[in-house]
């Protein structure tokens, strides 16, 4: 079976099964601030057991396509969210878990204004900015223990456009 894996646009459906896709889209859920402003609300599950939330900016360096994708990871203990602080699209990665391994990912690309949040102990690739600057705002879990499971692929998977 190929090892490519092709670039889809992010939809909040395809991703409904790996977490919440974070946008202002549709109506808002309701105006506030005399009217200037619509609130899009509560979009994210958000999980912190045994932690609080925290808020850190990550500054990751952009990659290239096709990308070498030798691993994905997850966080058993919280979900994690990651808030584009330019308008640049990115590439999110998940991969569905069969007994505690994961299998086939598939690899989205945000459209502009597009943001994910990760639930808990979801498989998906690191940050993978396509563009600088790769800087997003990141919302997780901050408390004791490592938070972190990898999978290393024996045959890495080619991500394509
Ligand atoms: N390790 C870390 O803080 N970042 C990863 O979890 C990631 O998803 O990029
Ligand atoms: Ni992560």
């Amino acid at each position: 079976m190929s090892r490519e894996v092709r670039i889809q646009p992010l939809t909040a459906e395809a991703f409904a099964p790996f977490g919440d896709v974070i946008e202002a889209s549709g109506t808002p859920d309701k105006m506030i601030n005399q009217g200037l402003c619509g609130r899009h609300d509560d979009l994210a599950r958000l999980d912190f057991d045994g932690g609080r939330a925290g808020i850190s900016v990550f500054d990751g360096a952009p990659r290239t396509l096709p990308l070498t994708l030798d691993m994905v990871e997850r966080h058993p203990e919280g979900s994690q969210a990651f808030l584009p602080m330019s308008a640049e699209p990115f590439l999110v990665i998940v991969a569905p878990d069969n007994g505690g391994v994961p299998v086939r990912p598939l690899a989205f690309r945000t459209a502009p204004g597009q943001g994910v949040n990760y639930h808990r102990g979801v498989w998906h690739g690191v940050l993978t900015p396509l563009s600088s600057p790769g800087l997003f705002a990141v919302v997780d879990r901050i408390g004791p223990g490592a938070n972190l499971e990898e999978h290393w692929f024996d045959t890495p998977y080619q991500v394509v456009e």
